[in-house]
């Protein structure tokens, strides 16, 4: 058993999620952050990768009140737990990840890097999904802990490794309208194994014009 999986990401019409400049690039305009702040109330932990921790030191919160507040008076935490992976251990214990607000933290490394990752990060739990780590035992041991809702929220290393290991219920993707262009910035997806073939078409699910940017729902076969 493991939870029901929606991956999000906004990307340029050039498929980049970011770009080389230290400062996050805002892809959503206003509108679309409110639509992605539903799927985060919708969900029991938010999930990116560490590589993300460092490169925009995300909060991870629900941010609209009203919807914080309905998920307390439904017996939910304010804000969905906060889960990051990470193979080599590198994950700064004063990232807003794990000062920010006031929920679970879930720390996924390999087995080896546990000890040393409880030791530095005290305020969260760190579990080992196998050394190497897989994204089965992660998925695995968050429905263990009672997830059953996970926004996958990136970056490009996180997306691939979901998408490819076929665990991705739902794919939401928002087109924003400029290209990055910059051979080095991070992408949505990176090279993986994605066989070509009748199993890699997805089902478009809801499309929806959000001012210049284009909001699209997929679903994957596999799932
Ligand atoms: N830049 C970008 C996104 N970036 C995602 O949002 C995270 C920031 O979370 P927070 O600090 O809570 O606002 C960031 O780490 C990344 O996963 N998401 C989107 O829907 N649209 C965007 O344009």
């Amino acid at each position: 058993m493991r939870p029901y999986v929606i991956a999000s990401a906004a990307v340029s019409l050039d498929g980049y999620i970011d770009d080389v400049a230290d400062a996050r690039l805002l892809l959503s305009d206003d509108e679309d952050l409110d639509r992605v702040d539903e799927v985060r109330a919708w969900s029991d932990a938010l999930l990116v990768g560490a590589g993300t921790i460092r490169a925009d030191d995300p909060r991870l919160l629900v941010r609209s009140a009203e919807r914080r507040a309905a998920r307390v008076a439904a017996g939910r935490p304010a804000s969905p737990a906060k889960v990051t992976l990470t193979r080599c251990g590198k994950v700064d214990p004063h990232a807003r990840f794990f000062t920010a607000g006031d929920t679970a933290r879930y720390v996924y490394t390999c087995d080896a890097q546990v000890a040393r990752l409880q030791r530095t990060l005290t305020g969260a739990t760190v579990v080992g999904a196998g050394d190497p780590l897989t994204v089965e035992r992660l998925l695995h041991d968050l429905h263990e802990r009672g997830i059953e809702r996970l926004m996958v929220e990136g970056g490009g290393a996180v997306h691939t490794l979901f998408l490819a290991a076929g665990v991705v219920d739902e794919l939401h993707v928002v087109y924003a309208p400029f290209f990055v262009g910059q051979p080095k910035a991070p992408r949505f997806v990176n090279a993986a194994a994605f066989p070509q073939g009748p199993g890699n078409r997805m089902t478009l699910g809801k499309s929806r014009q959000i001012g210049d940017l284009m909001f699209l729902q997929y679903f994957p076969r596999s799932s």
